[in-house]
């Protein structure tokens, strides 16, 4: 079967030519319509190759499925073929095709389908899939260095510390390698998650995983700002995809970064954060009070110092109790200025994982960030929001991991491929 034809093109099998031409109308429309449903002139599809990895600067999708895994094998040439593998079945099931050559019902009676079949007849849906390698594929704290590839870990790379007010589940947090599926249809997302972790059946397995929807952040120009569970308008001030500049700056990893992480070059560094938000109790706060803990209007989005979405918040403007702007306030205590001027381009999405054993929401924000130094563009800050935000009266952090994401896989490589050279 062709490679070129969707999902939906492949139902049935053995289709005649007209029966092709007309799957494959039904796929442009489709994807017309997707376009126009995405808005802001973003595509329908993003392809898998490129400069970058897609699922950083691409426009925030609405729905999220993260997994992190760990790496079950310790021989090398099994973690190349699964990168191998990953990158073939990524690059097909973002163009809406199967995860495999055949699809999930055109193969032998005898054997497993090569795609589980849950995504047959759903378009692309701006699927993207960013894959990270963790610490421990480098050097892993009770399997030591089984790829050989310690000395190639650059010094970055390396557990996030434990934070005043973390409280971690070790089973939620880490792992050797992720993937950031991102789509604005959660069936597609978890589609593919799911293809990739059946791929690597034997190789890797399945740590964690999250999902999330209602995006948290906008990266791009085009985005209006979308609210977190809180209500507030969340992304207002992140580092947009047109900003090259700021990108290159505060996202991007430089070839002279690490000595030993040149392979990582163009890429870029993924910080995740479970944060679990206590809804109840912030639900009986008071506006003034929920507006004084993040440092802005719940209804513009703008700073309580004046203005609008996107004005500047002036932190010496004085009240009669001091400044306008609460120091403690969530914008006050990590501004980019208390930092040298460290941004980061956020990427969370909100989650609701069921209710907790005493009835409330089990919600938060899945934080993930993308940043060129975790050591100088997170760490500093999320130190200094657990000792002074007081947003954390509101906050539990309950998961926590950092990932190498390698820059963009060109035509005939593998993702990450120049890790192993
Ligand atoms: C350590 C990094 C950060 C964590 C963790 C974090 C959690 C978190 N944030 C909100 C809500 C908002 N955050 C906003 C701005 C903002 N947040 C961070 C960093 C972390 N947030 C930064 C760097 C910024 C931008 C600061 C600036 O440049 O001015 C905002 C305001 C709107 C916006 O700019 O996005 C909100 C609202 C929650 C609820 C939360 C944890 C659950
Ligand atoms: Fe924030």
């Amino acid at each position: 079967m062709s490679g070129g034809l969707s999902r939906r093109g492949l139902l049935g099998g053995g289709l005649a030519a007209g029966g092709v031409a007309l799957a494959a109308g039904g796929y442009a429309a489709a994807r017309l319509g997707e376009d126009a449903a995405a808005g802001g002139g973003e595509p329908a599809s993003y392809p898998f190759r490129g400069q970058r990895q897609a699922g950083i600067v691409t426009a925030a999708q609405d729905r999220l499925h993260f997994a992190a895994f760990d790496v079950v094998t310790d021989d090398r040439d099994e973690l190349v073929e699964l990168l191998r593998l990953w990158t073939d079945a990524a690059e097909r099931m973002v163009q809406g095709q199967s995860a495999g050559p055949v699809g999930a019902v055109n193969g032998a009676q005898n054997l497993p389908p090569d795609d589980t079949g849950e995504a047959l007849d759903l378009p692309p849906s701006r699927l993207t899939l960013t894959i990270g390698f963790g610490p421990g594929l480098f050097e892993h704290p009770e399997l030591g260095d089984r790829f050989g590839l310690s000395d190639r870990r650059p010094e970055a790379l390396a557990d996030l510390p434990h934070f005043p007010a973390d409280v971690l589940d070790p089973a939620r947090s880490g792992g050797d390698l992720c993937v950031q599926a991102c789509a604005d249809d959660p069936q597609v997302a978890v589609h593919a998650v799911r293809n990739l972790a059946r791929i690597g059946f034997g190789t890797v397995s399945v740590r964690w995983s999250q999902l999330g929807f209602g995006r948290t952040s906008t990266t791009t120009t085009s985005q209006s700002t979308p609210r977190n569970l809180f209500g507030f308008k969340d992304g207002t001030m992140n580092v947009r995809a047109e900003e090259t500049a700021a990108l290159d700056e505060h996202v991007w990893v430089g070839a002279d970064d690490d000595a030993a992480g040149g392979w990582l070059a163009g890429g870029s560094y993924l910080v995740a954060r479970r944060i679990a938000m206590t809804i109840e109790v912030w639900d009986r706060q008071q506006l003034g009070e929920q507006e004084q803990s993040i440092g802005r209007f719940k209804g513009s989005g703008g700073p309580l110092s004046g203005g609008a979405e996107d004005a500047q918040p002036d932190f010496d403007l004085q009240g009669s109790d001091g400044p306008i702007m609460p120091v403690d306030s969530h914008v006050a205590v990590v501004h980019p200025d208390r930092f040298g001027g460290a941004r980061m381009l956020r990427r969370g999405y909100n989650f609701v994982d069921g209710s907790t054993d005493v009835g409330g929401l089990d919600a938060g924000l899945f934080f993930i960030a993308f940043v060129r130094d975790p050591r100088t563009h997170f760490i500093p800050l999320q130190t200094e929001m657990a000792r002074n935000d007081r947003l954390m009266e509101y906050l539990r952090f309950t998961s926590s991991a950092l990932f190498a994401v390698p820059p963009g896989v060109r035509e005939g490589e593998f993702v990450g491929q120049a890790l192993f050279a």
